[in-house]
């Protein structure tokens, strides 16, 4: 039961939920059966069938509608006198600055990707409101309190990096299905279909044009009039068999390695004329409702099952078929989506095919979807466990009560008995750039490059700024935003082409760089360390930023795989459980250790925290933490 504290708390409350997904339709009935009366909800999507099995305030006629107004309606009903004010949206939007936040008492994030999360974190510390941010995967949860001042901010602790893979793997020496599924997806899918302007490491040469020394023709490219039949075979003969017999022709990197098998499609199909690759009038005419599928084209039903060769071979060319001939107008824009059947279908079976001829054994197109996707299949009880706790933690911070916050973990096993483990948050890390404003240094070849590599490379994808601005001194080398006079525009286009050592205000070795980003008013100085020669394989940046840590990849290999990029999918707390039991909690560097007693999750927690020695009992419960020293210190709530 609520004190009459609590209750008046929840009832003068307002407050901004992100994200009404999984987590977030939980947290919406949560609030309302607390009590809460004034919820502003931000959610980009509209509701998808794959959402219904979990997010049950959508139904089957919901789909396709807004996830944020829907989520509204459903709770009206039982709730009518709540005011509930959905914003069908992109949290980045300009719309949400800090004026937007401030008029909030608690931020509660139910979001799924880092690259938001981030976004709003800063949004909070600017408006100094509190951020309750959550997660899950699968059994696995978290819910953490970041109060300015008083509590590390979401950015404070390294994020696990998405696992990279190295380029040589993917594209000469694959030993795991899931390198092939990152060849099948990054590369092969992305050449076909995605953004021809796209740098890719495929080699796109073939047998003639590789021995002429005119320009090499790309021979992904379809010709004019040329029968995609025959297109899809010759792509099929290029990757599957051309680019082994090429690679194998290197005999140093197979001293060591099984040699792989090249394929054609002669040998994968030797009885299939080249157009009798399917017949998708069976199953996909263009008013069928279901989605266009290369193995329902062929009859093959199953998901589970895991095709042959020849099988894999068939359904192979039919969706390359299938894209030409039903999607032309995609083809160009295409990135892969798990949730579009046909380039499933087609990365499965690539994938699949290239494994073969490896020696890496085949999976299904379930098993591959999975690893293609990133799928850690959702669980509605965590959901609603990780809902509960937020609101919770909510309701300590609308009463100020600091020394109650706690991090929250739920486990996939109970622990000595616990599944929920509570830990006291850390407070803010003086080294964080977002939250203290800690200069970083960037190790850079000023002469060679660009202000574009920087804004891209560092300002965007390393600092997450979303409207970024770049100042050397009082010179304003680029800035972002639709309220630019025309010569500004000009000016800055102009700039991002430059060297940075050739710019109006020359950034070289001892500059001090200021980016900052207007929207989410963070600024933050960038030390320019000059340095001439960077490592291709550890360093693909071509640059290192120091300061800036993000902990290593996860292992697990059905985590996010990007070829030495970045990846934007959902993460999981930067802990490690290690125990007694067998427990798993995605992994980081494991540094330091901090001990949790058998301490149920207690809203009334009124128990201390000490410090205690580092040789304490083994059968304690360790969390391993990031690296950093600040986390060093053992503690334990008794
Ligand atoms: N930048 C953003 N702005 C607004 N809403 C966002 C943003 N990023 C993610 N979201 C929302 O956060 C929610 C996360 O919910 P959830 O993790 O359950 O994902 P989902 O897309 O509903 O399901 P799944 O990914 O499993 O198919 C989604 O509804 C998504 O639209
Ligand atoms: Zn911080």
């Amino acid at each position: 039961m609520a004190t009459s504290q609590q209750l008046e708390a929840i009832k003068g409350a307002k407050v901004l939920m992100v994200g009404a997904g999984g987590i977030g339709c939980e947290l919406l009935k949560s609030l309302a059966l607390s009590g809460f009366t004034d919820v502003h909800i931000i959610d980009m999507d509209t509701i998808e069938v794959s959402n219904l099995n979990r997010q049950f305030l959508f139904r089957q006629s919901h789909v396709g509608q807004s996830k944020a107004r829907i989520a509204r309606d459903s709770v009206l009903r039982f709730r009518p006198n709540m005011s509930i004010t959905p914003y069908h949206a992109n949290v980045k939007d300009p719309d949400f600055n800090v004026e937007f936040f401030k008029q909030f008492n608690v931020v509660l994030n139910g979001l799924d990707n880092l690259d938001a999360r981030r976004h709003v974190n800063r949004l909070c510390l600017a408006a100094d409101v509190p951020l309750v941010e959550s997660g899950t995967t699968g059994f696995l949860g978290q819910v953490t309190v970041h109060v300015k001042g008083k509590t590390e901010c979401y950015e404070c602790r390294p994020k696990p990096a998405p696992k990279t893979y190295p380029v040589c793997t993917i594209t000469s020496t694959p030993s795991k299905f899931v390198h092939c599924i990152v060849w099948a997806k990054d590369l092969l899918f992305a050449k076909l279909f995605g953004d021809k302007t796209q740098e890719n490491d495929l080699n796109v040469r073939s047998g003639a044009a590789a021995s002429s020394s005119e320009q090499p023709e790309d021979v992904f490219e379809r010709k004019k009039g040329e029968d995609v039949h025959e297109y899809g075979r010759r792509i099929y003969d290029h990757v599957f068999g051309y680019n082994i017999e090429l690679a194998l022709s290197n005999e140093e990197t197979w001293k060591n390695r099984q040699r792989p098998r090249p394929i054609y499609s002669k040998d994968a199909l030797p009885d299939q004329p080249a157009k009798l690759n399917g017949n998708f009038e069976l199953s996909n005419s263009s008013d069928d409702p279901l989605p266009l599928s290369a193995m329902a084209a062929l009859g093959m039903k199953n998901p589970q099952e895991v095709w042959s060769l020849s099988e894999n071979s068939r359904i192979f060319l039919e969706a390359l078929k299938l894209f030409f001939e039903k999607r032309e107008k995609d083809i160009g824009n295409l990135s892969f989506d798990k949730d579009d059947q046909l380039a499933v279908e087609f990365v499965t079976t690539a994938a699949n095919i290239r494994a073969s001829s490896f020696g890496i054994p085949l999976h299904s197109l379930f098993e591959a979807k999975g690893v293609a996707g990133n799928i850690v299949h959702a669980v509605a009880t965590t959901n609603a466990i990780i809902a509960g706790l937020m609101v919770l933690e909510a309701i300590k911070v609308l009463q100020n009560d600091a020394k109650n916050y706690r991090m929250t973990y739920c486990l996939e096993h109970p622990s000595r008995k616990m599944l929920l483990m509570p830990v006291e948050p850390f407070e803010p890390d003086k080294a964080c750039y977002v939250c203290s404003e800690t200069p970083l240094t960037l190790e850079i070849n000023t002469e060679k490059s660009t202000l574009r590599d920087f804004v891209e490379k560092i300002v965007k994808a390393k600092l997450g700024m979303n409207l970024p601005l770049v100042m050397n001194r009082s010179a304003l080398l680029y800035e972002v935003g639709d309220d630019l006079d025309e010569d500004m525009v000009a000016n800055y286009a102009a700039n991002i082409e430059k060297v940075l050592c050739e710019l109006p205000a020359p950034v070289t070795n001892g500059t001090i760089v200021m980016v900052e980003d207007l929207q989410q008013e963070m600024t933050c100085n960038i030390n320019i360390k000059h340095r001439e020669e960077f490592d291709e394989e550890k360093e693909p940046d071509g640059m290192l930023l120091l300061g800036w840590n993000q902990a290593p990849p996860t292992e697990k290999d059905n985590n996010n795989h990007v070829i030495n990029g970045v990846s934007t999918s959902a993460e999981l707390p930067s802990v490690e459980v290690v125990d007694d039991v067998d427990m798993e909690i995605s992994e980081v560097a494991p540094v330091k250790k901090r001990k949790v007693l058998d301490t149920p999750v207690d809203t009334n927690n009124k128990k201390k925290v000490e410090e205690v020695n580092d040789d304490d009992e083994d059968d304690d419960v360790i969390m391993l933490e990031g690296n950093n020293p600040e986390y060093g210190k053992k503690r334990k709530l008794i």
